[in-house]
């Protein structure tokens, strides 16, 4: 067992020199001997390890091969010649499982990457915060109400989000429905980018009735016509656009935050092509701004496996903390392995972003910058719901650019916590959603999430943002 935890609070990994990098050998449990912070309090250990040996005799969720695919996707957005999209929920939920659930938030994604992949004229490498986004870092470890103090919710990974003992006592058996939900939530989206709904043939329908109406859905609705017309053109001039899978089938991946260190463990496999192990529970993982600590579990436990990998980087990293975490998790120097994700906040992301940047050019340290614009941005409404302001997640994007074009590096992707429902969580954006507005539909079980027209709009204006760099 990993050692007894203090939990971080919200500043993030924060600092500290980092202790040399020792030559131990890499094994899928060698994190254990590290700290890992952010864990549950599992009552009982012997059913936690219980249930890591069943999740071990489960077969693979991907394969090591679909993993090198995307790290050569995404050493192509390192080069600048695609744009990363990677979004879904802050944290899916046993309740909200479902086939229309899993259809509308592919679809949103979907949406979004053909108004960035038509406006900015580059493909879009699609991966989804879903199949296994299950597990939370919070602020604290308990909340309290009306006196009563219990365990933070931690994700339905760990316990229950109702306010009640017995729901918030960590149960390690959720990791197997984890599992479960993840096998067939990946199937599905399997069977709807390669057995026809991601046609590009099918590009209107993505559309959604209440998005068609808005005046994101009929710009949507104006580009979808377009492409039609040139996929019309296509087989005029004689392509074979029936037969040729590039128009469709799209490849999308999975990914998740790495959090909960037993159940990654569990699922990593050795590929018997290459002999190097691989975390096979999703296609990318990361590692989140308050588990990054160099000497930490998270960083020795993806240090070894070939997937690729992000790292969450808030306001307060530093030049010597991204260096040493490049080094440590990209040692190779191989580009498409490191992804690293600014989260620094509307106010925070033209001082901080800068000097990072800088110093990883400077270094030649090979690695994709990405962009999540939502976890600095968080803050309570007047009216008690935790929300975000969607013109501070297009400033911090706008940030985010403009520090690439001033450096002369990649701006490569965005990291978006969004929806295909019509939720109210995040204010603003063109439907000017207010405070008093935020319990009509209010159902996330973490962060606020954009809903499909908020994203959709997200993604003209990021397009825009990349046509402007491009002619820049
Ligand atoms: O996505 C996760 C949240 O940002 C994290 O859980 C912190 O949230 P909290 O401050 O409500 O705990
Ligand atoms: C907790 C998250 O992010 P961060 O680690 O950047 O706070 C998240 O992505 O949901
Ligand atoms: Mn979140």
């Amino acid at each position: 067992m990993h050692p007894t935890i203090a939990p971080l609070r919200d500043e993030g990994a924060g600092g500290g020199v980092a202790p040399p990098v020792d030559d131990r050998t890499w094994t899928p449990s060698s994190w254990r001997a590290r700290p890992a912070w952010q864990q549950p309090t599992w009552p009982d250990g012997d059913a936690l390890a219980a249930t890591s040996g069943e999740l071990s005799a489960l077969p693979p969720l991907v394969f090591a091969g679909e993993a090198r695919a995307l790290r050569s996707q995404l050493a192509a957005v390192g080069r600048g010649e695609a744009f990363l999209l990677q979004g879904g929920d802050c944290a899916e939920t046993f309740a909200a499982f479902g086939a229309d659930a899993i259809r509308d938030k592919l679809k949103v994604l979907l949406q979004m990457a053909v108004a960035l992949t038509y406006g900015a004229q580059l493909p879009v490498v699609k991966v989804g915060r879903i199949a296994g986004q299950f597990a939370k870092p919070r602020s604290g470890d308990t909340e309290t109400r009306d006196g009563v103090e219990l365990p933070v919710y931690r994700g339905d990974a760990v316990n229950a989000l109702e306010f009640s003992e017995e729901a918030r006592t960590p149960d390690p058996h959720r990791l197997v429905q984890v599992y479960h939900q993840a096998a067939a939530t990946l199937n599905l989206l399997r069977a709807f980018t390669r057995g026809g709904f991601a046609d590009l043939e099918r590009v209107q329908q993505w559309n959604q009735q209440f998005v068609a109406e808005s005046p994101q859905g009929r710009r949507y609705e104006q580009l979808a016509e377009e492409i039609t017309r040139a996929l019309a053109f296509l087989k005029a001039c004689g392509v074979d656009v029936e037969n040729d899978p590039t128009f469709h089938t799209v490849d999308f991946w999975t990914s998740h935050e790495a959090l909960l260190l037993e159940y990654e463990e569990a699922l990593t496999r050795r590929d018997s092509l290459t002999g190097q192990w691989y975390d096979c529970s999703a296609h990318m993982l990361w590692i989140g701004e308050r588990t990054r600590q160099l000497d930490g579990a998270h960083v020795e436990f993806l240090s070894g496996v070939g997937n690729p990998i992000g790292v969450k980087l808030g306001p307060k990293s530093t030049v010597d903390e991204v260096e040493e975490l490049a080094a440590r998790l990209n040692p190779e120097g191989e580009l498409g392995r490191l992804t690293l994700i600014s989260r620094m906040g509307a106010q925070h992301a033209g001082d901080r972003l800068p000097e990072l940047v800088r110093a990883v050019r400077d270094r030649g340290l090979p690695v994709v910058w990405s962009c999540d614009p939502m976890h600095g941005n968080t803050f309570t409404s007047d009216n008690g719901f935790k929300t975000r302001h969607f013109e501070d997640v297009l400033t911090e994007t706008r940030t985010f650019f403009a520090v690439h074009a001033e450096e002369g590096t990649v701006p490569g992707g965005i990291h978006v916590e969004l929806t295909g429902e019509d939720v109210t969580e995040c204010l603003g954006g063109a439907q000017e959603i207010v405070d008093g507005q935020l319990g009509t539909r209010y159902e996330s079980a973490c962060d606020p999430r954009l809903n499909n027209r908020q994203a959709l709009e997200m993604a003209f204006q990021v397009a825009e943002l990349l046509r402007t760099d491009e002619s820049g």
